[in-house]
This record gives C-alpha cells, sequence and structure tokens, in this order.
C-alpha cells in the first residue's frame, strides 16, 4: 500500500459526473493483486496485448462563523450562519439520505442545494457562502452537502480556514459499488459513453486500473482522508456507512446525532421501508409532512458489469480499504 500510496498522487479532478480522467496527469497503479486475479478474465487476444503493453511510469483567513447578519431579523427569524458541519462526501455514498433525513431534527437547518463553495466557488467569498444558508436560530445548526468536497485538495485547508470546529462527515460506501453507480449516472445523461471497462482499466488483461478516471479515484478513500487529517483531527470526522444507511437508516442516524451533539430525535420511527422504491423513505420529512421518498436519481438500478471486472476492482481497493478501516478504527466490510 505504501508504495502504491507513494506511486500515487491525489489532487483535485474536474467532478464531471465521473466520466472525466486527469489526462494531464494520468497515473496507473499497476496491481500486483490484481495481475493474478486478471487472469480469471483474461480473454484470448490478452497474451497479445500483454506483450505490446507498456507500464506507464508509476508515477485566508480565519472568519468567525457565527457574525449576526441583522439582531433585528433575529427576534423573528434567525440569521445565516456559515454552517457548522458539512456533508464532504462521497459522491454517490449517500449523501442526500443523511442530509434528508437529518434535517427533520428541529435543531438542524440545511441549505437544500450543493453550494460547491470550496471548490467551484471559493472566490466568491465567504459572505456569499453565508448567504445561501438557511435563517437559524442560536440553538440550531447550519449544514450543507457538497459531495465533490471530500476529494478536492483544498477543500480541507479552507473548511479549516472558515473554522477549525467545523464538523465533518464523510458518507463512505463500498468503492467497487459506489464507481458503478457514479457510472450509472454519467451513462444516463451521456449514453454514447465508453463501456465501464474501457474506463476503468488501462488494461483489464494485465488487471491495471486507470486511477485517473474520477469514478474510480474517488474511492481511494485512504488517500483522501490523508489530506483531510492534516487539517482536521479523526475525532472531527464522522463516517457514515452508506451500505447500513439503507439497511438502518435510524440506526445510523443515531450515530450522526450523537456526533453532532443532539438529542436523538430522529428515530424509526421517522423511517419506512418502500417496496417499490426498495430503500427507506421517511413518514413525515420536514418540508411537507407526508411520506417522502429520495427522488428517481437515487437508488437507479445499476449498469451490469461483469463478474472479472468487479473482481479485479475488488483486488484493486482491497489494500486502500484496509489501509481506511485502520484509519478510521472501523471495518466496513466491503468484501
Ligand atoms: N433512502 C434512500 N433512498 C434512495 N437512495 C439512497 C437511500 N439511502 C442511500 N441511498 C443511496 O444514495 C445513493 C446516492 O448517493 P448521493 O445522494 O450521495 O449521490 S450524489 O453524489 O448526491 O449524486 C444512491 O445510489 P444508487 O443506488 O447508485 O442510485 C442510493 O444507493
Amino acid at each position: 500500500v505504501a508504495r502504491e500510496r507513494a506511486s500515487l498522487r491525489v489532487s483535485a479532478g474536474r467532478d464531471d459526473h465521473g466520466a472525466g480522467r486527469q489526462s494531464d496527469r494520468r497515473t496507473s497503479v499497476p496491481n500486483s493483486a490484481g495481475v493474478a486475479s486478471s487472469t480469471r478474465g483474461t480473454h484470448l487476444d490478452c497474451a497479445s496485448r500483454l506483450q505490446s503493453h507498456q507500464r506507464a511510469p508509476s508515477t485566508l483567513h480565519a472568519v468567525r462563523n457565527d457574525t449576526p447578519s441583522s439582531p433585528v431579523g433575529a427576534l423573528k427569524f434567525g440569521n445565516k450562519k456559515l454552517p457548522n458541519a458539512i456533508i464532504v462526501g462521497v459522491k454517490k455514498g449517500g449523501t442526500r439520505a443523511v442530509l434528508e433525513f437529518i434535517r427533520i431534527h428541529p435543531d438542524v437547518r440545511a441549505a437544500g442545494t450543493e453550494t460547491h463553495f470550496f471548490d467551484r466557488n471559493y472566490d466568491r467569498g465567504l459572505e456569499w457562502y453565508r448567504g445561501l444558508m438557511p435563517r437559524t436560530l442560536e440553538s440550531q445548526i447550519t449544514m450543507e452537502k457538497t459531495p465533490s468536497y471530500f476529494v478536492t485538495k483544498e477543500t480541507p485547508h479552507r473548511i479549516s480556514a472558515m473554522s477549525q470546529n467545523t464538523k465533518l462527515i464523510v458518507v463512505v460506501r463500498d468503492p467497487v459499488t459506489r464507481a458503478i453507480s457514479d457510472y450509472t449516472q454519467t451513462l444516463s445523461k451521456t449514453p454514447d459513453l465508453p463501456s465501464f471497462q474501457e474506463l476503468a482499466f488501462r488494461n483489464q488483461c494485465l488487471g491495471i486500473v486507470d486511477t485517473s478516471w474520477n469514478a474510480i479515484r474517488i474511492g481511494l478513500y485512504a488517500l483522501h482522508l490523508e489530506n483531510w487529517l492534516r487539517y482536521f483531527p479523526l475525532a472531527q470526522i464522522h463516517f457514515v456507512s452508506g451500505e447500513r444507511l439503507i439497511t438502518d437508516p435510524a440506526g445510523e442516524l443515531a450515530r450522526v446525532q450523537d456526533f453532532l451533539g443532539l438529542k436523538r430525535i430522529v428515530t424509526d420511527k421517522h423511517f419506512y421501508f418502500n417496496r417499490t422504491k426498495g430503500f427507506p423513505c421517511l413518514k413525515k420529512p420536514e418540508s411537507s409532512g407526508s411520506p417522502r421518498c429520495l427522488g428517481k436519481s437515487k437508488g437507479r438500478t445499476h449498469v451490469q458489469i461483469d463478474r472479472d471486472a468487479i473482481e479485479q476492482l475488488r483486488d484493486f481497493y482491497r489494500p486502500y480499504n484496509v489501509k481506511f478501516y485502520e484509519m478510521v478504527g472501523h471495518d466496513f466490510r466491503w468484501e
């Protein structure tokens, strides 16, 4: 893992819905485990491709978070405040579900749309960012979610410059399933996209994964987390299991509420399992008061990927996953 980590440079990539590559700095990670596993999926032409293949070299200011915008308005409507807690990732992990579930708590208010302040809109300044936030009373927490933050190099530093006390939430999901989910989303918008395998592998016969493809790169959680730990202590980052969020939303939300220092008000009473949707839905969301599931873009049927490719990706991600489990002190059991 150390060798592979050293050969990888994680940097901000454009969030182009998973199809983008960092073409200016393509790195390949020859995966020793993947070479063995790749033989399971070897096609007849792999031998010739093996010969011809050449392995590429592995290669502000601090601002107070509590500036009241209007003491008079605060009496009636509250003030817009910079967020106390941010769901920073990961894309397709279940970030919308966590935000929609936690915001039914009376002490939480959240920006509805992804602000992309710390990655795309930083030049607009913190006052612009604050303007996007809902009004809150003193006792309420302000939240937002932008999943691309987790993989954007500049973001941890920028958030710590806003406030070192910001609480961070990361919804993590098996990186292989996450990549397929990401690809499925891109395909729904770009039907002539190359196949998943073409994008995921530089050479599938050799099991060489293309880490310059965002859909792959995002799943290297251990590498991204290293960058966050330069600016925030681990205790200030809470990891939600994207898998358990589906099987036990109340359990995951209990831990989120504990982490945010909130009373456990969102409980199993708020959820029901919708068989048609195949996911937990809210009995009584914040806005309407009637039952509601997440939209059609959440819980899509995934594109079918052949088992060999999935095995190769599992082999590829395994050391990174193990490293991630060690770093966070929790085994997410992505097997
Ligand atoms: N309750 C509930 N309802 C619907 N979907 C749920 C729910 N809980 C978790 N999920 C999973 O959330 C996945 C989408 O993740 P994100 O919201 O982070 O996606 S995004 O990055 O904002 O596009 C989405 O991924 P796909 O299944 O691949 O569509 C879901 O698996």
